[in-house]
C-alpha cells in the first residue's frame, strides 16, 4: 500500500521550460558578482569550501571558482556547491517576485487530495531542499510547503543511483514498496525502480518517451490501488 509519494520537479511538478528558462538564467546572470561580493558569507564560503574538496583544488580563488560553476552551469551538472548557491541566489527572486514556481494545474489540487487522504508527500530534485522550499513556496498556487513532511536532494545521493532510493527509504522510515516515485525520466525511475519502489512517469508534453513505467500525463490519472 502507498503511503508516501515522493515527486521530482524538474518535467513532472514543473514545466521543464520554467526551470531552464527563468530559473537558470536568472542564476547564471547574478553569480559572479554575487560571490565576488558574497563569497565571505558562511553559507555561500561553504558551499565554496565545498567545491573546492570536489574538484581537488583546495586553494582554488574565487575566480577560478567562478569559472568552475560556469562550466557545470554549461553542462547542466548537478553539482551540489552549486545548486546551494543557485537557491541562494533564487531566494531573491522569489522573495522580491521576479517569479512565482511554476507548477502544471493538476499538481496542487492533487497533492491536496492525497495530503487529506492521508499519505505522505515529499520532494526529490536535484534543486537543493531550500530551492525546492522557495519554488513551493511560492508558487503559482501559493504557499504549498504545508503539504510536504520530506524534502531529498543531491546530498542523499545522485538521482540516478539506486542507492539514493535506499537512503531516501530508510530516512522516511517506509519499506521501498511502500513508496511511488513521481518523475520524467527513466532512468530516474529505472534506479527507484531497482531501490523496490513503485514508479509512475510524468509525460508532460508529447514526447513519446518509451518506458515500461506506467505512464500519464497528469497527476490525476494516477490511480493509487494500481500499486499493490
Ligand atoms: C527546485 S527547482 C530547480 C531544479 C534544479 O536546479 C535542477 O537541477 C533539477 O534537476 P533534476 O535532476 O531534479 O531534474
Ligand atoms: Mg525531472
Amino acid at each position: 500500500m502507498i503511503r508516501a509519494i515522493v515527486t521530482d520537479i524538474e518535467g513532472t511538478t514543473t514545466d521543464i521550460r520554467f526551470v531552464h528558462q527563468v530559473l537558470f538564467p536568472y542564476a547564471r546572470q547574478r553569480l559572479a558578482e554575487f560571490l565576488r561580493h558574497q563569497h565571505e558569507e558562511p553559507e555561500v564560503a561553504a558551499a565554496l569550501n565545498a567545491l573546492r574538496a570536489g574538484i581537488d583544488r583546495p586553494q582554488a580563488s574565487v575566480e577560478a571558482l567562478i569559472e568552475q560553476l560556469f562550466t557545470y552551469m554549461d553542462n547542466d551538472v548537478k553539482s551540489t556547491p552549486l545548486k546551494v548557491l543557485q537557491g541562494i541566489i533564487w531566494r531573491t527572486g522569489y522573495e522580491n517576485g521576479d517569479f512565482r514556481g511554476h507548477l502544471y494545474a493538476d499538481v496542487a489540487p492533487q497533492l491536496e487530495a492525497w495530503k487529506a487522504d492521508g499519505l505522505q508527500l515529499c520532494v526529490y530534485s536535484s534543486g537543493s531542499v531550500d530551492a525546492q522550499k522557495l519554488l513551493f513556496g511560492y508558487s503559482d498556487a501559493g504557499d504549498l510547503t504545508p503539504l510536504f513532511s520530506g524534502y531529498f536532494d543531491t546530498r542523499v545521493g545522485a538521482k540516478r543511483e539506486t542507492e539514493s532510493y535506499q537512503n531516501i527509504a530508510e530516512q522516511l522510515i517506509l519499506p521501498p514498496a511502500d513508496l511511488l516515485f513521481l518523475s520524467d525520466i527513466r532512468q530516474e525511475l529505472d534506479a527507484a525502480r531497482l531501490a523496490g519502489w513503485h514508479t509512475c512517469q510524468l509525460i508532460r508534453d508529447d514526447a513519446d518517451e518509451l518506458s515500461d513505467h506506467l505512464q500519464v500525463n497528469r497527476f490525476d490519472q494516477i490511480a493509487l490501488e494500481t500499486f499493490l
